[in-house]
């Protein structure tokens, strides 16, 4: 039987390009300015060295491939993801489908360890692995976010990783399954969307794969990006939120996956947000004559709503916009 290339699809529109890889071990200065001009560049890179163990990235791994092996009526029980919970080809509440199924997760602790019971058989060892590796990455994520208050040279570095670390945060987190292409006859070519075009609405997406590809991100030209696969490594996306708060010197990257392999794609995404009473708006150091907010303050609350209301691609960000002239001047509507 011929079975569909594992390769990234590349059509016409898609380039390799030099995806930024940091690697954390190195000197803290210029890590910091690497990060930097990764996220105004891509709004996206990769590290290494990052510090996470193996051993819990690798038991969150085992938890997942073994829920989505169960037969469908067990997984439904944990559904429908209403935003939390088992969710398959759904996405949201507006249409949006993609070829996946996965599990969304609130990161409280209580929350988690409620859900565990109708997603696992042994729910304390599921709570256990997603608690472990939520401690890990969120670790990951504050530090990166540290590195990037530096880079900025911002009065106030900890500013982004203390939304993230407040016991209120609102962050989530997504296992995704991307199952194997078994019969090439059910696979259509021209629609291998596993999880269509969108950013991401939070501070910053911390992302791990098996050696699967499938992610793609967009670059400022309009043009798509393979990502390869690195079980080893993170990717890091930046979200509309930091955008905003960056007043749009840091890029949310557009990123989609699209799945045609013969082997599963399993991928786990920490999204980092900050409470939902918390105030977004660009941060006076990113704030001058010359460059005037670009965004009205809002609430992430607010933000949420936004974005649970709209469709997977929609550029939401835009609604929080504040229109100005080409002098800088604020336009009255
Ligand atoms: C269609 C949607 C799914 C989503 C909520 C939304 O209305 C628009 C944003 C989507 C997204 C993308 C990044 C994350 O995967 C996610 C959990 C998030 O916070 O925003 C999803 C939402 C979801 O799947 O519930
Ligand atoms: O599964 C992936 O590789 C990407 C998924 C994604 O972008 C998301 O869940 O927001
Ligand atoms: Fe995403």
């Amino acid at each position: 039987m011929v079975v569909p290339s594992p390769s990234p699809i590349r059509s016409k529109k898609t380039k390799a390009v030099g995806i930024p890889v940091i690697d954390l071990s190195l000197n803290r200065s210029a890590i910091a300015e690497l990060i930097v001009n990764a996220c105004e560049d891509y709004g996206f890179f990769k590290v290494v060295n990052h510090g996470v163990p193996k051993e819990i990235i690798g038991r969150l791994e085992e938890e997942g491939l073994s829920f989505f092996a169960k037969p469908s009526s067990e997984k439904q029980k944990a559904g429908p993801a209403s935003p939390f919970g088992y969710g398959c080809k759904n996405i949201g509440f507006n249409g949006d489908r993609g070829e996946l199924e996965y599990l969304l997760l609130h990161t409280n602790p209580v929350s988690i360890s409620e859900r565990s019971k109708a997603i696992s058989n042994d729910p304390t060892e599921f709570s256990c692995a997603v608690t472990d590796y939520i401690q890990g990455v969120r670790e990951l994520c504050c530090e990166i976010l540290d590195l990037i208050g530096e880079g900025l040279w911002l009065q106030d570095k900890m500013v982004f990783s203390r939304m993230i670390r407040d016991v209120h945060s609102d962050s989530v987190i997504r296992v995704n399954h991307y199952p194997a292409v078994k019969d090439v006859k059910e696979w259509d070519p021209c629609d291998p969307i596993g999880f269509g075009e969108h950013s991401d609405p939070q501070i910053l997406t911390i992302l791990r794969s098996n050696d699967v590809p499938g992610l793609q991100i967009r670059l400022r030209d309009g043009l798509w990006v393979p990502v390869p696969p690195d079980p080893t490594e993170f990717c890091v996306f930046v979200g509309d939120a930091l955008e905003a708060m960056t007043n749009g010197r840091l890029m949310s990257v557009r990123h989609r996956a699209l799945t045609s392999s013969v082997k599963a794609r399993l991928s786990m995404m920490y999204f980092g947000a900050p409470p939902l009473n918390a105030w977004i708006s660009p941060l006076p150091d990113m704030v001058s004559p010359q460059k005037p907010s670009l965004y009205r303050p809002f609430s992430w609350v607010e933000y949420k709503k936004a974005a649970y209301s709209l469709r997977l691609g929609d550029r939401r960000l835009d609604l929080f916009k504040i229109n100005t002239s080409s002098t800088g001047d604020k336009v009255e509507l």
